[in-house]
């Protein structure tokens, strides 16, 4: 190859909107993290959000924290891509700089629900990839509730009562994948990211470089 012509593996791109999402306690937190520390090509879309900080969880990093008035001034600015009710407080993913960041090839992470997802969908339905977790059964999905230790009794069993009716949403993704071992389920959501990724429509670089080809 010429030195004046891009690497084969550096080809332009889209980036993609990676959404993953999974009733509480199934592992998406988990699989996000795992994900955003192996990959540096990908960004997590911070979402907004007006539910109280967990241990540990950091201002910025894990969501914006805002109270309720500030929601709704965000609401009413159009600041959100979508947003959504969620165990008694609001979500939102906020529009920041995804569109333009996207046509340079950034990929974004989202942890949203099945409701944001399908508004993500119906606005941009050949940037999204839709991945489903699920538990290996419902008696593992309450054992790692209890175990995270962040949640209060009721909080829990609120949880447990909303698991049904968010698995049931599990068709209106791409992919579904079990999360029984943390690290094998990592490695499968990882081969979707990189599938993906080489989908044709997203390799926009091709195009010059297959015109080269045939020249
Ligand atoms: N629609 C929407 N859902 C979100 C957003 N951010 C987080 N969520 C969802 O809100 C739910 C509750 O999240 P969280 O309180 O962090 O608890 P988790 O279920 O343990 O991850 C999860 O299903 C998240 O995927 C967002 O920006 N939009
Ligand atoms: N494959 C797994 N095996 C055992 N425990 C897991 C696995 N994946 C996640 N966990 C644990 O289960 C709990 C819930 O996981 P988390 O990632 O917070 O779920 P979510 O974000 O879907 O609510 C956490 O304590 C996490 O460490």
């Amino acid at each position: 190859m010429a030195e004046s012509q891009t690497p084969t593996d550096k080809l332009a791109r889209r980036g993609l909107m990676f959404i993953l999402s999974s009733p509480s306690g199934a592992g998406k937190t988990t699989i996000s993290r795992m994900l955003l520390e192996a990959e540096d090509e990908i960004k997590l879309s911070v979402s907004v959000t007006t539910r109280p900080p967990r241990p540990g969880e950091i201002d910025g990093v894990h969501y914006y924290f805002v109270d309720d008035a500030e929601f709704d001034r965000m609401v009413e600015e159009d600041d959100f891509y979508e947003w959504a009710h969620v165990f008694g407080h609001r979500y939102g993913t906020p529009k920041g700089r995804i569109r333009n960041a996207l046509k340079d090839g950034q990929d974004f992470l989202f942890d949203i629900d099945w409701q944001g997802t399908q508004q993500l969908y119906q606005k941009d339905q050949q940037d999204v990839v839709r991945v489903f977790i699920l538990p290996p059964s419902i008696a593992e999905l309450e054992r790692r509730l209890r175990s995270r230790g962040t949640d209060a009794e009721e909080v829990i069993e609120a949880r447990m009562e909303r698991a049904r009716s968010e698995i049931s949403h599990w068709d209106a993704y791409d992919y579904v994948v079990i999360n029984e071992d943390a690290q094998a389920c990592f490695a499968k959501v990882r081969e979707i990211l990189d599938a993906e990724r080489m989908k044709r429509q997203r390799q926009t670089g091709l195009i010059p470089f297959v015109r080269e080809l045939m020249s």
